[in-house]
């Protein structure tokens, strides 16, 4: 297996989310029975949360361990921490708070009213990653991360680098603050490129006709300064999680279809 992206399509978005929820647990499943825990790093976004309604109604395999499983964010709205705007607050409702988590192992971006202004509480996260790692006995600046999902925009971002913007060509820290993004809210916190570059798995889940012209580029192999999307490859694998109509655009050759259990 290597980091070339790897393209799976489902028939719609609901049997997107519900192979991806199990894909995921899957995964971490057995991440955890190879080393005692397992880090995932959630996205916000339409299928970002309906994958995790989706894991609640999905088995767990014997043994596994909520208790066991680190949580980070790839991006957050920089909003009040109660703001339903939250990714971070719409990933416990879907599920994160009917979980039996270790708290400690969740690790949310800092909100506002916590930290002046989008960019101190990317500072912060920098930092919160840099001593996890250090905690691993590296000194790298994030752990390991096993698993990275990522949602797509229609304009091709992902967590909240943009287009164009700033955020998308930093590559001398973790996190970055955004204050002008051109998707509401226009404060957000991102991992920059490199940091999700540095998960093992990176997943790109995305369906919607509207994404189709996104993932089109990014898979043709666009600058991802222009085309975000287009830069997200894992250490390990790289898979892209579709739809039919996200898939619409893209040559048969790239495509796996899958039977819903598919691999
Ligand atoms: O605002 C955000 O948007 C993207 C994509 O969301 P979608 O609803 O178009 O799928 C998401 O990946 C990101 O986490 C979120 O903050």
């Amino acid at each position: 297996m290597t980091a070339e992206p790897h393209v799976i399509v489902h028939s719609d978005v609901a049997a997107l989310a519900g192979a991806t929820a199990q894909r995921l647990v899957d995964r971490l499943a057995a991440i955890q029975a190879e080393r005692g825990e397992a880090t995932v790093v959630l996205t916000g976004g339409s299928l970002g949360i309906n994958t995790l309604k989706a894991v609640a109604a999905v088995g767990l395999p014997a043994g596994f361990d909520w208790s066991k499983v680190n949580v980070w964010w790839g991006d957050e709205r920089f909003v009040a921490k109660d703001s339903p705007d939250r990714n971070e607050r719409q990933a416990r409702e879907a599920l994160l708070d009917r979980l039996p988590l270790d708290p400690a192992r969740v690790h949310p971006f800092g909100a506002a009213g916590e930290y002046a202004d989008p960019d101190a509480a990317a500072v912060a996260y920098s930092a919160a990653l840099r001593r996890a790692a250090a905690d691993e006995g590296t000194s790298g600046p994030v752990p390991k991360l096993d698993v990275l999902l990522l949602g797509v925009g229609p304009d091709a971002h992902i967590a909240s680098l943009f287009p164009e913007m700033a955020g998308i060509r930093t590559e001398d820290r973790s996190a970055v603050g955004e204050t002008d993004a051109p998707k509401p809210p226009p404060e957000r916190v991102s991992l920059t490129l490199p940091a999700i570059n540095a998960a093992d798995e990176v997943w790109l889940v995305v369906g919607g006709s509207d994404k189709a012209g996104a993932v089109g580029l990014a898979l043709a192999g666009a600058s991802p300064v222009q085309v975000p999307a287009a830069g997200a490859r894992g250490r390990k694998r790289t898979v892209w999680l579709l739809d039919q109509d996200a898939a619409s655009k893209l040559p048969e050759t790239l495509l796996s279809p899958a039977d819903d259990g598919d691999d």
